[in-house]
């Protein structure tokens, strides 16, 4: 089995960039939605003189973003790709695509309509991220979902081509039950911190049981 595409997620400080940037994760994600994590562009730009990351890629993540707040960012810092990780439409993601020439996401939260939600999704987005659904949250929550249904998001993602990622709550205790299902990526962020800083020792603890893995499943 080949190593699962890590994205660690929520960089809100030039300290976390510079333990990220030294990880084993292939994509960086960065908050521009209200959050805790959320971060400004141009900050970030600064951190980006300081820390080279040219060999991983960074994902934008936005909920619902406002025309000025894409263009914000887009026009400050080298995006790769575009999370969506609110309730924006097939039509919001098609007029964000006309001028964005990236990768773009689409997060969907588990639930039993999930696949069919997937399915919509389907012809304009290059990948998903599945996450925990929690009332009156977007993401970041820190909460596993029912990862039974993992298979389905998987087999799907496959059968259309795109690229899937589980997220929510995975952290060092379970990621080793997340990888049994062999998901082709795994998103992380409450899991690799430490009173609200990412952590290099969580993260290669997390990275030691990835590997492993891959070296058991060869
Ligand atoms: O992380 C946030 O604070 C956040 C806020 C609003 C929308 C999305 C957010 N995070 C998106 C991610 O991709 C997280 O990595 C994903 O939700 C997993 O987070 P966690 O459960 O903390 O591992």
């Amino acid at each position: 089995m080949p190593k699962p595409l890590l994205k660690f997620c929520g960089i809100r400080s030039l300290d976390d960039l510079k333990i990220v940037s030294s990880s084993q994760a292939e994509y960086i994600g960065l908050i521009f939605a209200e959050s805790k994590r959320r971060v400004d562009p141009k900050i970030v730009k600064t951190w980006l003189k300081e820390v080279d990351i040219t060999a991983k890629k960074l994902v934008a993540v936005f909920v619902n973003p406002t025309a000025n707040e894409l263009a914000d960012v887009l026009t400050n810092l080298p995006i790769d790709v575009i999370q969506f990780h609110g309730n924006e439409s097939y039509e919001d993601i098609k007029k964000v695509k006309e001028t964005f020439a990236g990768t773009v996401w689409k997060a969907l939260h588990h639930h039993s309509k999930t696949i069919e939600e997937m399915h919509s999704f389907k012809n304009i987005v290059d990948g998903f991220v599945i996450d925990s659904r929690m009332k009156g949250q977007w993401g970041g929550t820190g909460v596993s979902f029912d990862w039974s249904a993992v298979p389905h998001y998987i087999k799907f993602s496959r059968d259309t081509s795109k690229l899937c990622f589980i997220a929510g709550g995975v952290n060092e205790s379970n990621i080793g039950k997340l990888l049994t299902y062999h998901p082709q990526g795994i998103d992380l962020s409450s899991g690799i911190e430490v009173d609200n800083k990412k952590s290099k020792d969580k993260i290669e603890r997390i990275e030691e049981r990835v590997l492993q893995n891959v070296n058991i499943s060869r």
